[in-house]
């Protein structure tokens, strides 16, 4: 498999605080990656040296290629940054600041034009193009700040929080762009979020970094089912007998029983699901309700990290 990010044990130390330690980040191209993690885990740390804006303490990446270090040159003409901190002139239009961003990074006068015409096309800001962007909406500002990183056309586009503070409907809007754009346009996208449902409706694969260190990767499906505890819940007039029949299955792992309810732990529970249903037939019960859960990215975030994402971090150094 051919990767547009490789690192190799990337650690950045500020005085005697390790804020990255030793990351071995993988990631194919023409994929939508997930950096999660607490605030202050060092997502905007590793970031920013594989954008060539910190130089490790050790260790090093390769961006499309190009050694960080080495060919930063030729890494910056690789990627494009939206970085969390909102940084739009307001007295600008729209396409004032993506001709200046163009111009900034040498994109030929005879495309320039076509180009910025298509990124407006792509972020659907061509009917507010030359409006200033004081009377743009939060998500039309944040469409304008994604566009501007791709008027060049990266390999990588890093997204740094692309959501944070954002209402929910608009986040939503935001997260069908970067959808899009990954099935429009040859690029793979980078992005270090907290919010988990943005890490589980947009990424292929992710990597939960804590405290400085990637503690577990994978894509968000596999992750989910490698906790192997889905609930399936049951809701029948005898609810008694069918717990107590329940109870003596070996594939339950632990049963629930609330009301006129059980919940069932169990492992893959859409295999089981025929299974529940001949048992109960078996013992003439009858089920009125059967609802199967998956565990979510949440719990997968607490077994990896011990708590939940939105907890402050420990304390740590070298
Ligand atoms: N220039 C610096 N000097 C000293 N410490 C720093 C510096 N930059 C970051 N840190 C520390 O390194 C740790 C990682 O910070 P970083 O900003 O990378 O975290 P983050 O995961 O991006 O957090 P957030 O989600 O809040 O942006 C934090 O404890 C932070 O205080």
């Amino acid at each position: 498999m051919s990767y547009i990010i490789e690192t190799d044990n990337i650690t950045k130390d500020f005085g005697d605080f390790r804020a990255v330690n030793s990351i071995n980040l993988k990631v194919p191209r023409n994929s939508v990656y997930g950096v999660l993690g607490p605030n202050g885990a060092g997502k905007s740390t590793l970031i920013s040296m594989l954008c060539t804006i910190l130089a490790p303490t050790s260790g090093t990446a390769k961006i499309n290629g190009y050694d960080i270090v080495k060919e930063a040159n030729d890494v910056r003409k690789s990627i494009g940054i939206v970085f969390q901190t909102r940084a739009l002139d307001d007295i600008l239009t729209g396409r004032e600041h993506l001709e200046m961003h163009a111009a900034l990074y040498g994109v030929p006068n005879d495309v320039r034009q076509d180009r910025i015409d298509e990124v407006l096309e792509l972020i659907a800001l061509g009917s507010k193009a030359d409006e200033e962007t004081k009377n743009y909406s939060g998500g039309m500002k944040r469409r304008l700040e994604i566009g501007r990183g791709l008027v060049h056309h990266p390999k990588l586009l890093f997204l740094d929080e692309p959501t944070l503070g954002l209402d929910i409907q608009t986040r939503e809007s935001i997260w069908n762009y970067i959808e899009d754009l990954k099935n429009t346009i040859d690029i793979t996208i980078l992005l270090t979020t907290h919010y988990l449902e943005e890490v589980d409706n947009l990424c292929d694969d992710l990597s939960i970094i804590d405290q400085g260190e990637i503690i577990k990767s994978g894509n968000p499906k596999n992750l989910k089912a490698e906790l192997k505890s889905d609930t399936v819940t049951l809701i029948s007039p005898e609810i008694d007998k069918l717990c107590d029949i329940m109870e003596n299955q070996t594939f339950v792992k632990d049963i629930i029983k609330k009301d006129d309810e059980i919940r069932l732990l169990v492992e893959k529970g859409e295999d089981l699901i025929p299974e529940i249903v001949k048992i109960a037939n078996n013992n003439n019960i009858k089920i009125t309700s059967i609802e199967l859960k998956h565990p979510s990215l949440e719990e997968v975030f607490i077994k990896y990290t011990g708590r939940k994402i939105g907890d402050s971090v420990k304390m740590r150094g070298v």
